[in-house]
């Protein structure tokens, strides 16, 4: 029945005693990030801790079988739960139907990071784990942008969102997300909580998107981020004298004067409202962000060494560092930069004419 009990089955002829999670006659599959909500106080917590008003407009991501959408349901004025999986979204329709909330339920049957979102208020939502990363990136960049989401991700991922510099999980993650959001650890979640339990522990995060957004291009931001935490323990002198880098800055300076030229100088008056746009544009491009997070001091394809010997190369490569003694960043790490650093250090960057996209 809809809604109803979870049983366990046993998995029959592989022999190898493993468990299969149903319910409702619908077996749960890892691949989609199944772990529904067990615990009914839990619910009750994260829906009292999303501040939701009578008048607002829920979106939640993956209701699955719809424990939390019930308690959403109860909390605000509708909700639009988007699902990827045709039989969850049955299991849905079957428990809402015929009660006082059906005509305030939205479904749509769905991937969420390749439908167009709705407006909404508030976002909650328990969601599959391996979509953290694209979909906070997508939901800042959401326009109107919404009062806060939410959201239940593996602890690991909850801690790098809402790192301080000097923590030891601050990375490109957490300089990305509190460049667009203000973020707080609310609630830990142990796997007990859920079914089938997932292997890793959990975490419920507030996320409340910065109003005004930041009036810097999110393209220039995260190059500039991403250089900086590809070795995130390594001083910014040693960094910025990668062969690589310096290449790669060099083209990008190139091409940037060459469009100046062809501008002939002339003045965009309308430069910060682009800058806004491309902040929005840009941040759901950014969907490695993750991966790139996980892999702070792995994620290498910077050459040891010096530029080669070519003139060109190394004058670019004084450049570089004028820059940062400029600022006094030669010596500094990114593992200890706040967002007021990176600011000040891309805008001394910016002033040399020197750009992160390409
Ligand atoms: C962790 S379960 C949460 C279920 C329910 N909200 C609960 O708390 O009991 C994640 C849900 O997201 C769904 N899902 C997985 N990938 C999705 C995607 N890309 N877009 C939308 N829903 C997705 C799964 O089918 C599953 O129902």
């Amino acid at each position: 029945m809809a809604g109803g009990k979870v049983r366990k089955q046993k998995r029959g002829g592989t022999g190898g005693g493993g468990h299969q999670h149903y319910q409702g006659g619908v077996p749960f599959e890892k691949s989609k990030g199944q772990h529904i909500l067990k615990n009914p106080m839990l619910v009750e917590t994260i829906v009292q801790k999303s501040g939701i008003k009578p008048t607002d407009v829920v979106l939640e991501i993956g209701p699955g079988t719809g424990n939390l959408t019930k308690k959403l349901l109860e909390a605000a004025k509708s909700v639009v739960a988007v699902e990827i999986d045709p039989r969850m979204v049955l299991e849905l329709q079957r428990r809402f139907q015929g009660t006082a909330h059906s005509t305030r339920l939205k479904v749509i049957n769905g991937d969420v990071l390749r439908c167009d979102l709705p407006y909404f208020d508030i976002c909650v939502a328990n969601i599959p784990y391996q979509i953290s990363s694209p979909l906070t990136f997508k939901l800042l960049s959401h326009r109107p942008a919404f009062r806060c989401a939410v959201i239940m991700f593996q602890r690991e991922f909850a801690m790098r969102l809402v790192a301080n510099p000097g923590d030891n999980l601050y990375c490109r993650l957490s300089v990305n997300t509190q460049l667009l959001a203000r973020v707080h650890h609310l609630l830990k979640v142990g796997r007990n909580n859920f079914r089938p339990p997932p292997k890793v522990d959990s975490s419920v995060v507030r996320i409340e998107p910065r109003k005004p957004p930041p009036s810097v291009s999110f393209k220039e931001w995260d190059g500039l981020v991403r250089i900086c935490f590809n070795r995130k323990n390594k001083t910014l002198g040693s960094l910025f004298r990668q062969k690589t880098i310096i290449t790669h800055l060099e083209k990008n300076y190139k091409t940037f004067q060459a469009l100046q030229a062809s501008l002939k100088g002339s003045v965009d008056g309308n430069k910060e409202s682009e800058d806004d746009i491309s902040v929005l544009a840009c941040a759901t491009e950014d969907q490695g962000m993750e991966l790139d997070g996980e892999k702070d001091d792995e994620d290498m394809d910077l050459e040891d060494g010096d530029a080669g010997g070519c003139c060109d190369g190394s004058s670019f490569k004084e450049k570089l560092l004028d820059v940062l003694q400029q600022g006094d960043f030669m010596d500094k790490r990114a593992s200890k930069l706040t967002q007021v650093d990176f600011l000040y250090l891309l805008s001394l960057f910016h002033q040399a004419g020197i750009h992160f996209s390409g």
